[in-house]
């Protein structure tokens, strides 16, 4: 790696240390006003990154993040009232009750949105809706906690500020120390957030932003990290709403209001979605542009000033201001992309084959019996699945046959659990899955892969491995060791740092294939995966759905008949949703009933 290299890795880190150092050193200095007014932008940044870590890394637009931080506020603002007074020390009480109430509210919505399986636009106006919700509640809800008057439209006031002593003589910080604290409980804050989006976790979370199907078939409990990451943004607003009512002494229903909620994702635009650091970028430029044309903290220009930097925005800097810089810097690096275009069709390597082969067996247990039994699935008056029970067993491929309509994708997506059936049961091992979610079927050993190669655009082919591996394994060395494996075998060294979007599309099927194979399944469900191959990749592919079938059940929906006489294995010909004929390739294709289907003679059937 060259300096520019490492110097670009480590800028997430570097730029964001000297900005705290600068900004530190600053708050004594600058005028105390300007000091008192740069706290509320620090505020608002982070904020914007509690929404950052939902949306940008995420992948959901949370419009509830107002909602958090202003619950978080008044929370915090009632416990401090009437402690602080007694114990100093005010944001003892204020920081943490802010944040788990935050947290707490958040995974309380998360766990409504993400186990109803909401869709993402769904999500978002039902997040608004909660926000508008507590403004119209809040304006008449008049309640006396303790010393703390929460007064409707009349908000909540003689919030303390921030108080860092102990007893009820301690001072309040002037604006220079109030600057410092939040600049600091805002560092700390960013750089857990950073450690945490660069863990494991963090990995796991792009991934469901990237593709949540795959991640699920992959055997992650994808709501359960949609639910913590959400809890963990709602901990950062309610945090900077605990803040935010300190610096201000006074809350008010506005804070829940349509332009607060609406603020939020123009910070996170402007200084770039998913970088984290440029949500403080974004709210320092809009809160020091309002300051210097308005006058104020928050000027009479200000929705002016955001208007246009809305427009610049879309017109120039579509990666926000971060997000814009990283980009050109990456430009300026060598294109990690560009072993794709170096790399010949993908060969596998037989020997690496069986030694993983052998391994996964030796980890997982032999391979299991899948059994439908009675299985029926209906949509309206079209039965796609009709009373089909199969046994699919090791030793030779299963193929699925059948004209277009015939029910093969939807028999193959009740196996896997994307639909639930009406009737009928499933089986793995002897195990009953028909109610099981999709990522308990993968840990009961079920390993899908789908008509359309499913990698990781975003990420190398290496971590595509790493983190199929890591599913089964939940080791980070030993996903690394099985990962470089299954990279061997499948020929792509040479590729190991390139992004999955970069490959041929050839490639990218052979690194899904491969992705299935780090999950040592004991299944195998394969749909269409000659689909889109050359000659030569579907000779391959051959090879290794016969070796697969030695280790494993292998069941492959396909098309394409030369493929599936090249498996050699049992053939089942459904037709209309139900199994219509069974037995080897050659003795399907000599029967007259299978050729009516076929050619469409159905008068004689
Ligand atoms: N989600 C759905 N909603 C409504 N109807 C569906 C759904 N999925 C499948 N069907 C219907 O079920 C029938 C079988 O479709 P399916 O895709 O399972 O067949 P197939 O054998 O895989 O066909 P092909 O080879 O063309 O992919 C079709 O009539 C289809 O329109």
């Amino acid at each position: 790696m060259t300096v520019s290299q490492k110097l670009y890795h480590r800028a997430g880190l570097i730029f964001p240390l000297l900005a705290v150092v600068l900004a530190l050193l600053l708050a004594k200095v600058i005028d105390p006003y300007l000091a008192y007014v740069a706290t509320s932008w620090v505020i608002f940044g982070l904020l914007g990154m509690s929404l950052d870590v939902v949306w940008g890394r995420g992948g959901f637009l949370s419009l509830a993040q107002t909602a958090f931080y202003g619950l978080g506020g008044y929370v915090g603002s009632i416990v401090a009232i009437n402690l602080s007074a007694v114990t100093g020390h005010s944001l003892l009480w204020t920081l943490p009750a802010g944040t788990l109430f935050g947290a707490a509210v958040a995974a309380a919505l998360a766990w409504v949105i993400f186990y109803a399986r909401m869709g993402p636009l769904q999500s978002t106006i039902l997040s608004y809706t909660f926000t508008l919700l507590l403004w119209s509640v809040s304006q008449s809800f008049k309640i006396e906690i303790g010393s703390a008057v929460i007064g409707g439209d009349n908000g909540m006031s003689n919030i303390p500020g921030y108080i860092l002593g102990f007893g009820p003589e301690a001072e309040t910080l002037g604006p220079g120390d109030g600057l410092i604290l939040v600049v600091i409980v805002s560092a700390v804050a960013f750089f857990a957030t950073r450690g945490l989006m660069g863990s494991t976790f963090g990995k796991i979370v792009d991934s469901i932003r990237l593709d949540i199907q795959k991640t699920e078939l992959l055997g992650y409990d994808v709501r359960k990290y949609q639910l913590l990451t959400f809890a963990w943004s709602g901990g950062l607003a309610g945090l900077a709403g605990a803040l935010f009512a300190g610096w201000a002494n006074y809350l008010n229903p506005s804070i829940f209001s349509v332009q607060e909620a609406l603020l939020v994702p123009i910070y996170v635009l402007v200084g770039g979605l998913g970088t984290l650091a440029g949500p403080f970028v974004g709210a320092l430029l809009i809160g020091g542009l309002s300051f210097w044309l308005g006058g104020g903290a928050v000027g009479g220009q200000t929705t002016l000033i955001l208007g246009a930097m809305l427009i610049l925005l879309v017109l120039f800097l579509k990666n926000g201001i971060v997000g814009t810089m990283a980009k050109l810097w990456a430009a300026r690096l060598p294109d990690p992309d560009a072993a794709a275009r170096a790399a010949g069709p993908v060969a596998i390597v037989p020997q690496e084959l069986e030694t993983i082969l052998v391994e996964a067996e030796r980890q997982a247990g032999r391979a299991k019996v899948l059994k439908t039994e009675h299985l029926y699935k209906k949509f309206g008056g079209v039965v796609p699945v009709n009373d089909v029970s199969l046994e699919f067993r090791p030793g030779k491929p299963f193929s699925l046959i059948g004209p277009n309509g015939a029910g093969k994708s939807s028999f193959l997506k009740t196996c896997v659990g994307v639909y639930r059936p009406e009737k009928g049961s499933l089986a793995i091992g002897g195990l009953d899955i028909t109610r099981a979610p999709v990522f308990q079927r993968v840990h009961a050993g079920m390993g899908v892969k789908n008509q359309k190669p499913q990698v990781f655009g975003d990420l190398s082919v290496r971590e595509n491995l790493w983190i199929a591996c890591y599913a089964r394994v939940g080791d980070r060395r030993k996903a690394s060791a099985i990962a470089e494996k299954v990279l061997t075998m499948l020929g792509l060294e040479g590729q190991a740092d390139v992004r999955g979007s970069a490959l041929s599309h050839g490639q990218q099927q052979w690194l899904d294939i491969g992705m299935v194979l780090c999950l040592a399944p004991r299944v195998v469900l394969l749909d269409e995966p000659a689909a889109g191959m050359t000659n030569e990749e579907t000779r391959e592919l051959s090879q290794l759905v016969r070796t697969l079938a030695k280790f494993t059940t292998v069941i492959v929906v396909e098309h394409d008949m030369e493929f599936v006489r090249t498996l050699d294995g049992h053939v089942t010909l459904l037709h209309q949703g139900a199994v219509f004929a069974e037995g080897d390739i050659e003795t399907l294709r000599a029967d007259e009933r299978v050729l009516d289907i076929y050619l469409g003679r159905r008068q004689h059937v």
